[in-house]
């Protein structure tokens, strides 16, 4: 049978790297096909070139056995390839319909009843019900993909691109997807999926293609193949695939929150409410959450980028909520935001320089000179500890793969051994041999006494390394137990609002007794101690 879509000898180089070399994948009808490989493998330039956005240096594509050029995302999306990228795309302030109409052409678009009938026929059939009428803005995350999937599906793709969709989503909404999924593909739609995730792929996918250095390495059936060999066939043998956990030994409180209550930045972005917690040196501490339930307006209210009573947030006996984010640095806090083109790192900057935004006090600025040998040392060092892929130092930071740039930035903060460090997905969309060696750093550092709290949607990584998990849903924290007194349905509810059912008796031993050992400090989260 003829395939859906035939990649023949695609080959895109960039300066100083071949990101794909004379790659071939076939895609066939119905069929849901993975795309691994490690950070920097080629995988988003190869998508990239399926729907358009980026032109091959050599090689053809062949839709439906016939070659094709494809010149851009429209006419990828008139070919019948549609594709959902890792960050949506919709206008929060219009309803979930007025974003749908937006997308379609303006003959499409005029007709609304009809519009109204194919979601609810697209609800019925793939149970992805939404109200239409609702803004964008009350939207779970799991509910703003859905409207992603809606708009691409309206167009009746034939090959469906998901860039790493369960990175946003909580262990009950991926089940969901991954139904409709299943019956998308059942219809005969074909679907390549991405992402690190490896358990998902052999869940979801009947074929894997994996990449390495640009190359094709390998072609498999993830059902039949065990998640060691796969993450051995994309990063080499004997990668280990977690971390090595062993418990923390808690110390004295290194940063706490007391009462926190602070608005989002627009009217569409959820604050914190009442927040209370205590991080310990020598511990982890996961806040898990699905984006956009108050963490970037938790996030600042540690880092000062957003300011609050001084009381409110205490590093030790000091109220810190006044002092900026230099200050709080200077006090030995490190911060890794979620975005990190933008505010992570400056896109247009070489890695040097962004070294030197954050680590001048390593030794890099004497007497207000930059020391150029000291820094230049610093940042090969950081990119050689981090296996930070990348064609030098002088390379901007734009032009690395997502998960190197992410290798980069933690790397940037854990070499400074601060006594506090915040992180807002550590290891998001790093490879799996990659997200190893940072939970193994984060590890290290906790227990060399720093209080480290992870912020994050990924439930697996928390559970492997945090000492204690709690959530952060509507700005709002729920109960905070030691990682062995809970468990994912539990801490999925928790991320999903729920916080009933929470029997006090299931407090941990660990909290209680920390507690009476910082009889001083606050009290924790009041659900934690109801
Ligand atoms: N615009 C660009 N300019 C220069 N180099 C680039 C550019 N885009 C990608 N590259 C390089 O091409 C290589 C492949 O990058 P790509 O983003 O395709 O990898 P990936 O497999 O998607 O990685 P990740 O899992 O980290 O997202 C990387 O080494 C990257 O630095």
């Amino acid at each position: 049978m003829t395939p859906l879509l035939e990649v023949r000898h695609i080959t895109k180089e960039y300066p100083g790297c071949r990101a794909n070399d004379r790659v071939n994948l076939c895609i066939d009808m119905g069929e849901i096909h993975a795309l691994l490989g490690e950070n920097g493998a080629g995988k988003s330039t190869l998508m990239k070139i399926i729907y358009g956005v980026v032109q091959p240096d050599e090689g053809e594509l062949l839709w439906r056995g016939m070659p094709v050029n494809i010149k851009g995302p429209a006419h990828a999306r008139q070919l019948g390839i549609g594709m959902v990228f890792q960050h949506f795309s919709l206008f929060d302030t219009l309803s979930v319909l007025e974003n749908i109409l937006l997308s379609l052409p303006a003959h499409e678009a005029r007709d609304r009843l009809r519009v109204l009938r194919q979601l609810d026929d697209m609800g019925k059939r793939y149970g992805m019900h939404l109200d239409p009428h609702r803004p964008v803005s009350t939207l779970s995350t799991g509910e703003r993909q859905r409207v992603e999937l809606i708009r691409a599906l309206l167009n009746e793709p034939q090959l469906l691109i998901l860039d790493e969709p369960t990175s946003v989503l909580t262990p009950q909404e991926c089940e969901g997807l991954f139904a409709s999924l299943r019956k998308l593909a059942a219809d005969g739609c074909s679907i390549l999926f991405i992402s690190h995730k490896l358990q998902e792929v052999k869940d979801l996918c009947q074929r894997a293609t994996i990449l390495r250095g640009g190359c094709v390495v390998d072609e498999l059936d993830p059902r039949e193949t065990d998640i060691d060999t796969m993450a051995a066939r994309m990063v080499g043998s004997g990668t280990a695939t977690h971390a090595t956990t062993r418990p923390g030994v808690q110390g004295e409180a290194a940063i706490s929150v007391h009462h926190l209550t602070l608005p989002g930045f627009s009217s569409h972005e959820v604050g914190v409410r009442d927040v209370s917690f205590t991080a310990y040196k020598g511990e982890i501490l996961g806040i898990a959450g699905v984006a956009g339930n108050g963490q970037a307006c938790m996030l600042r209210a540690l880092s000062g980028e957003q300011l609050s009573q001084s009381d409110d947030v205490r590093i030790g006996a000091r109220g810190i909520g006044r002092l900026n984010p230099a200050q709080r640095r200077k006090l030995g806090m490190a911060v890794v935001p979620e975005d990190r083109l933008g505010r992570g790192a400056v896109p247009d900057m070489t890695l040097v320089e962004n070294a030197l935004l954050t680590a001048a006090d390593q030794g890099l600025v004497k007497k207000g000179v930059i020391q150029h040998g000291a820094l230049r040392d610093w940042t090969s060092q950081l990119c050689k500890l981090f296996k930070v892929k990348t064609a030098g130092i002088d390379a901007q930071a734009r032009s690395l793969s997502g998960g190197n740039l992410q290798k980069f930035i933690i790397g940037r903060e854990v070499l400074q051994q601060p006594a506090v460090l915040v992180a807002s997905h550590p290891t998001w969309g790093v490879d799996i041999g990659s997200a190893v060696a940072i939970r193994e750093a984060l590890l290290t550092l906790r227990d060399q006494g720093c209080a480290v709290i992870i912020l994050s949607e990924d439930l697996d990584e928390l559970f492997e390394i945090s000492d204690r998990m709690t959530a952060l849903c509507h700005g709002q924290l729920a109960p905070i137990k030691a990682r062995q007194d809970t468990s994912v349905e539990e801490v999925g509810r928790w991320m999903g609002g729920d916080f009933s059912d929470t029997p006090p008796a299931a407090e941990s031993s660990a909290i209680a007794a920390a507690t009476a050992a910082h009889s001083d400090l606050p009290q924790e989260n009041r659900h934690a101690q109801a």
